[in-house]
């Protein structure tokens, strides 16, 4: 028997090696391409392609299903020799990946040209990323999440902030160089904190006007430049509700393309039951309410369609799985759940 367990042990042991070593491998070689400009711009030949126009990401309908295309080089080259200066165009384009076989991926915005001729050769359509995140494939969120982020941060720093001169990007666009003050720009993301807060039998939702009817989600906010996650839970947790943490503990992080690339950083926190008295800041937020665990079973259950009732108001609903707040609903659910069992 222990024979058994040692040879299964060996071939765990060389699967996980053999795993590594390709995710190490990959990431040296995206490395690569992001420090050496002639060795991206010969990949971007054999890379594949995501466009985006105007920040909208191009997806086309099978069925029921959304599909997000990789466009080969050549059918790049096919597309845009439709429009003048085609080869420009390619050099725009920024590194967002590689396959496991170290097939590179590049974004693409092509703004400025007529999305109407892109879409009838291309077959599809430039959806807004509000929509799209949520329609595509788990696995395609992320990366046209974070694609959009990076596409952005380009688009909005095309000018040194010290000089008012353009700045050119590396082929890969990991940065953007000023060449007369000699500054060089990284792409930035704004960390911000969620917090699902509990008293310990209830949990605490909130919504903003401009929220879908209905939606209630977990509380949130920007950190403060010199403030650590502990510090801007507690902080956000008072400004918003009035409520002091007791404790708080780490969940889960995720990149988030709205407002313009946040790192939201998500938390589960504790407030003392007998302090549990809501003191809302109207100026941000329109409700705020506790929630016991049978309403939050059934909040789960509901979509922004089934949520309207017959007098025009709605029930609330929650974010779907694509957001990290749906997680850390789902995460309180499972520890009531488990300590009521
Ligand atoms: N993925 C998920 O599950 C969820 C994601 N979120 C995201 O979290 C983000 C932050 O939540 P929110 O409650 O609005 O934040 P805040 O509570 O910090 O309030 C937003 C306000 O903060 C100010 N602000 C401070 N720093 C920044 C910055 N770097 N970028 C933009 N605004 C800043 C702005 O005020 P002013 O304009 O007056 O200067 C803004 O209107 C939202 O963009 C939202 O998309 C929220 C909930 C769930
Ligand atoms: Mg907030």
């Amino acid at each position: 028997m222990a024979a058994v367990y040692q040879a299964l042990h060996r071939r765990v042991s060389s699967l996980a090696c053999r795993l590594h070593s390709t995710y190490v491998r990959k990431m040296r070689y995206l490395n690569q391409l992001k420090e050496d400009d002639s060795l991206c711009r010969q990949a971007q030949t054999s890379g594949t392609f995501y466009l985006f126009h105007n920040l909208s990401p191009f997806l086309q309908k099978a069925g029921k299903k959304y599909l997000v295309p990789q466009l080969s080089a050549t059918e790049m080259r096919q597309i845009l020799e439709k429009f003048p200066e085609a080869e420009q165009w390619i050099e725009k384009s920024v590194l967002i990946g590689c396959s496991d076989e170290h097939r590179p991926r590049f974004a693409l915005d092509l703004g400025a040209l007529d999305k109407s001729v892109i879409e009838s050769e291309l077959q599809g359509s430039f959806t807004d990323l509000r929509k799209a995140l949520f329609v595509v494939d788990s696995e395609d969120s992320p990366l046209l999440a974070s694609a959009q982020s990076l596409l952005r941060w380009h688009d909005s720093h095309q000018y040194c902030s010290k000089t008012g001169q353009p700045t050119q990007k590396n082929a890969a666009g990991s940065k953007r160089v000023c060449h007369a003050s000699g500054v060089t720009y990284y792409p930035q993301m704004s960390p911000v904190v969620i917090t699902l807060v509990s008293d310990g039998s209830r949990c605490l939702l909130a919504r903003q006007p401009s929220f879908p009817p209905g939606m209630f989600t977990a509380l949130s906010g920007f950190c403060d430049l010199g403030e650590n996650v502990e510090e801007a839970v507690q902080r956000e947790v008072a400004e918003e509700v009035g409520l002091e943490v007791q404790s708080l503990r780490y969940s889960a992080s995720q990149h988030w393309p709205f407002p313009s690339g946040s790192l939201m950083i998500a938390c589960h926190a504790l407030v003392a039951a007998q302090q549990a008295e809501i003191s809302m800041d109207t100026l941000e937020l329109e409700e705020a309410r506790w929630f016991g665990l049978e309403e939050i079973v059934e909040g789960l259950k509901r979509e922004p369609g089934s949520s309207k009732q017959g007098d025009g108001s709605f029930l609330p609903w929650f974010p779907p799985k694509q957001a990290i707040a749906h997680q850390l609903i789902l995460e309180w659910l499972q520890q009531q759940t488990a300590q009521t069992a």
